[in-house]
């Protein structure tokens, strides 16, 4: 099956998001339709103020008050309880934010594993994976490093690590580099884009920057609550 043909990790139909603020209601999403395909990686360019965030936040199934849609790998996410939320969002979603997020107890191979573990795999398993993928960022020598003793470029490569652990169908990325410098930033997004390819994940990034967008399969603009 070609992936044209193939049925969207993710389609989104109809999705509206309002905040209340102080009396005032904001339409941030006015009725936003997207699918994307298994292993396609998609920029989301929008402004800042112009629900990037929001938007990731509901496909990733984080918040609730949305309207709309939301079908992740051919499921209704919007008609499930809680917990089966839960059980979609691990097996199928990876989350990569603009501040790592690590847990600072915890050393590069440890935050990798911990999402794996509770996912039911074993620790032989779960080792070998994180192992895997760190190496392939070039953290080979930092595995036992704690993020406080890790470069801002290589704590965001551990991140990326563990949103990958599981496999997941559908990588959401929210300015994965964009607390990065340049020069960095550049390598790092480069080397995610790479492993993201290699593993076959399609992913939503969502970005100011129009020269990483370029580097995706397809580009989205949020303007005004509505895709471009
Ligand atoms: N919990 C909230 N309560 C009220 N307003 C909110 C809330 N969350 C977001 N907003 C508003 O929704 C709009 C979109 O915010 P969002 O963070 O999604 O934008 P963004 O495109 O990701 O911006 P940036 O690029 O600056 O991160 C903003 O005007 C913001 O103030």
């Amino acid at each position: 099956m070609n992936s044209s043909s193939a049925s969207p990790v993710v389609r989104i139909t109809e999705l509206k998001r309002s905040f209340e603020q102080g009396g005032v209601t904001i339409d941030v999403l006015r009725g936003i339709d997207l699918e994307v395909r298994p292993g396609e990686i998609v920029a989301l360019l929008g402004p800042s103020g112009s629900g990037k965030s929001t938007m990731l936040q509901a496909i990733g199934l984080l918040e609730g008050g949305f309207e709309g849609k939301i079908e992740i790998a051919g499921v209704n996410a919007t008609a499930l309880d809680g917990d089966a939320r839960t059980t979609l969002r691990r097996d199928h979603l990876g989350f990569v934010y603009q501040f790592h997020h690590l847990l600072p107890d915890f050393n590069a191979i440890e935050n990798v594993l911990l999402p794996q573990l509770v996912a039911g795999r074993s620790q032989e398993e779960a080792t070998a994976r994180a192992t895997e993928l760190l190496v392939a960022l070039g953290l080979g020598g930092r595995l036992d490093h704690r993020p406080s003793q890790l470069s801002g470029g290589e704590q965001q490569r551990v991140a990326v690590a563990r949103a990958l652990a599981n496999k997941p169908g559908l990588v959401l990325a929210d300015e994965p580099t964009g607390n990065l410098d340049e020069a960095t930033a550049d390598r790092v997004f480069g080397e995610f884009l790479k492993l993201v390819r290699g593993e076959g994940s399609a992913a939503i990034v969502a970005t100011h920057n129009e020269r990483l967008a370029q580097a995706m399969d397809r580009v989205v603009r949020l303007h005004e609550g509505k895709l471009e």
